[in-house]
């Protein structure tokens, strides 16, 4: 018999407001299929738990296993609106499906308070750093911890099941973030460390038709999710940052249409029509510096509506942390995702310097 959640879920294909009313977990996992109303292929859906959702066909064997993630952050808006709309396409017979798919809405409950998280940032807690006592929330163990070893269950769980179906899959992972202040490349990507393996042009060409044409180079591990399903499981995996963060309602969709059509794309396995590689159409930067709160008194010496991407001169004084001043070391070098009420232990900014992949 149906449940109640199921019998909404598949009349409204809303999983949205699924996730929004159960913050935490779901009473009980439920599947059901659907066939797409323009190929008539069908597929299975598979509610795992609250905003986890994946979709399976079943009448063709597929081969790129792909998790969409989104609200890892819970006010940022945008990307939650996208993926919301896939799914429910995706659930109502809208959307052929011709790859495996795993979507996350990651922290329900933070979405619900309109806020970042709710005791802890869920993007610094993967990789096992769930498990570790970190930061001014040492031996915290909170639901954000909890929230995170479930979603590394998930992926882990959707990955391996994939190399069950065949085995030469491809594995994707696109963690969708928005920024916090206003950028002068509005729309931008964070490539995890890939442990001295290639920077793959493919990706960025992919990012491109997502109209994401600014690349930042991480050059260490770090506690992220797309760090994590790259890491761990040799994922294609970026966290994309669409715009700045706004309430819901307020983003203008119109600025992401390249992304939204390229994944429907993706997911749907048309063409993706992307364009040579050419070093001209990117922005590629890499991470310089990674500065950390480790004092109370942290204090950032520029403004609050500075943009990221914006340069300094060599020598200016960017932060102070107690007594520790961090400065530009190099011309050119640039700021990222400043923020000051960061967790002790924790990324307070990063600085970045123009480069190349060729
Ligand atoms: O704008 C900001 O300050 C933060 C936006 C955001 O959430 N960015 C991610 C980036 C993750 C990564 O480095 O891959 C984060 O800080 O978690
Ligand atoms: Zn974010």
């Amino acid at each position: 018999m149906k449940s109640s959640l199921q019998q909404e879920l598949q009349t409204t294909g809303d999983f949205l407001a699924l996730t929004r009313a159960n913050e935490w977990s779901i009473d009980s996992a439920f599947s059901f299929e659907v066939s797409c109303k323009k190929t008539q292929a069908k597929s299975k859906v598979s509610v795992l738990d609250t905003g986890i959702i994946v979709f399976e066909p079943l009448d063709h064997v597929s081969s790129k296993d792909i998790v969409l993630s989104c609200a890892v952050h819970g006010n940022e808006t945008a990307p939650i609106e996208i993926c919301t709309d896939l799914v429910k396409q995706l659930i109502l017979g809208e959307l052929h499906l011709q790859e495996r798919v795993l979507f996350l809405f990651g922290n329900p409950a933070a979405i619900n308070i309109g806020k970042r998280f709710v005791e802890e940032n869920l993007n610094r807690l993967f990789s096992g750093a769930h498990s570790l006592p970190q930061g001014d929330a040492s031996g915290l163990i909170n639901k954000e911890r909890h929230r995170a070893l479930a979603l590394e269950n998930a992926v882990r769980d959707f990955f391996t099941q994939g190399s069950d179906i065949s085995s030469e899959r491809q594995r994707y992972h696109y963690d969708l973030h928005t920024a916090i202040r206003g950028s002068k490349n509005d729309k931008f990507a964070v490539y995890p460390f890939r442990h001295g393996q290639p920077w793959k042009k493919e990706q960025l060409q992919f990012m491109l038709a997502c109209g994401v044409n600014t690349i930042l180079l991480s050059h260490s591990p770090t506690t992220t999710f797309s760090y994590f399903s790259s890491n761990e499981f040799g994922a294609d995996a970026f966290t994309v940052e669409l715009g700045k963060v706004r309430p819901f309602g307020e983003n203008d969709m119109a600025n992401f249409a390249g992304v939204t059509q390229t994944l429907t794309r993706f997911i749907s396995g048309e063409d993706l029509q992307l364009t040579d590689y050419n070093s001209e159409d990117f922005s590629i930067f890499e991470i310089y510096q990674t500065i950390n709160r480790e004092q109370e008194n942290f204090t950032l010496h520029f403004a609050d509506d500075v943009e990221n991407f914006t340069d300094f001169p060599q020598g200016y004084l960017l932060a102070t942390d107690g007594d520790i001043e961090h400065r530009v070391k190099q011309a050119g070098e640039a700021i990222i995702f400043p923020n000051a009420a960061v967790a002790i232990g924790q990324r307070a900014l990063l600085t970045v310097i123009p480069t190349d992949i060729d």
